[in-house]
């Protein structure tokens, strides 16, 4: 993690053409309303480096307590910025971010102790175990009991499944092995939140599915997890809530659900009549035509009647149909429709 003090001094805020209000979805019927106070809120969050690189532009974010946040954007568009002032690393150029209900930088003594970070890959020591690893980040800890230190070691070892390789040097460990020992660094203590920026960042499938599996299971205990990634499925397999960025601004934010449905889907026909399907959803005011092989896709009616009317009207006039329906919409419409562009996940 990187040290305060190593930042340039901010400039003040500059007047930007102001940003449109970003779109809050609401939560469907079905999703239990939150009433305990956000873990994290930010408002008017703004980081302005030396240079004039505008990184973070008067974000508001909530993020509620027992969710599994995903803040989501492209690489450069001001998640590890965001993420560096919530925990006291640098200040902001203006506005506000609280954790933990206490205000960020100035509580960062009392906040800090009760989250755990994995901000740009663990620090660890290649020539030492993974186990002497943790014992030395325990060591650090001024209010960890010595006496019941092993215990502790063991028990995170335990909790990030790296029990049976807790001899091995640390530089033997693979990328996702390390990944989880500084998982299982951050969980030495009970945290109340836990802050991962690209915790996935350049593992392999196999890598990535454990991190995962093992955010899902510390959320399951109720620890509020806020993770930073820039792959839109990454988001959506794991996290409950996700806020969009695009060049430091908050696009939307709400539960992964709402974000989603918030997009129309697609209406998608499957045919060896392709042009002919097209030619039809055309006449019939439909917009946003693409062809793909067997496969018609077009901006999906609002009504379920128009539907059937569709259908009727694609048999009518000869189209041979081998399947029909709306696909959902996934985050990545959810983008692209926000910002009118692709979502570069090679960054
Ligand atoms: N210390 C710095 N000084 C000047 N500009 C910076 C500094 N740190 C980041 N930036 C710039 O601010 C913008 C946002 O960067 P940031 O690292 O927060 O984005 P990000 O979404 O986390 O992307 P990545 O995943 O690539 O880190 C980028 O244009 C970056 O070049």
């Amino acid at each position: 993690m990187t040290g305060p003090g190593a930042e340039p001094e901010t400039e003040p805020p500059t007047t930007e053409p102001r940003v449109p209000e970003p779109a809050v979805i609401e939560a469907p019927e079905t999703e239990p309303r939150v009433t305990e106070p956000a873990v994290i809120e930010t408002r008017g969050l703004t980081k302005r480096f030396r240079g004039g690189q505008l990184a973070v532009d008067g974000l508001d974010l909530t993020v509620p307590a027992g969710s599994v946040f995903g803040f989501l954007g492209p690489n450069g568009s001001g998640k590890t910025t965001t993420i560096r002032m919530l925990m006291g690393l640098i200040a902001p150029t203006s506005g506000t971010a609280s954790v933990l209900g206490r205000p960020m930088p100035d509580a960062s003594r009392t906040v800090l102790p009760q989250v755990g970070a994995l901000i740009e890959g663990p620090a660890l020591y290649g020539f030492l175990s993974g186990r002497d690893n943790l014992v030395r980040y325990d060591r650090a800890d001024p209010t960890a009991d010595p006496r019941t230190r092993t215990a502790r070691v063991g028990d995170a070892l335990e909790r990030v499944g790296l029990a049976p390789a807790a001899g091995k040097k640390a530089r033997a460990y693979s990328l996702g092995m390390k990944q989880r020992l500084g998982l299982a660094a951050a969980l030495l203590r009970p945290r109340r939140l836990l802050v991962l920026d690209e915790p996935t960042n350049g593992l392999d499938p196999q890598g990535m599915r454990e991190i995962r599996a093992l955010v899902r299971e510390l959320a399951a205990d109720g620890t509020t997890v806020f993770l930073s990634s820039h792959l839109l499925d990454e988001i959506e397999q794991v996290c409950t809530h996700a806020a969009v960025m695009a060049r430091g601004r908050l696009l939307t934010q709400g539960p992964v659900t709402g974000l989603a449905a918030g997009t129309g889907g697609r209406l998608a026909v499957t045919t060896p009549d392709p042009a002919d399907a097209a030619r039809v959803l055309k006449e019939h005011g439909l917009t946003g035509i693409t062809l793909d092989g067997d496969r018609v896709r077009a901006e999906a009616p609002p009504a379920t009647a128009e539907l059937a009317d569709l259908t009727a009207a694609l048999v009518r006039e000869g189209v041979r149909v081998r399947a029909f329906g709306v696909e959902r919409a996934s985050l990545e419409d959810a983008f692209v429709a926000l910002t009118g562009e692709g979502f570069d996940v090679a960054g």
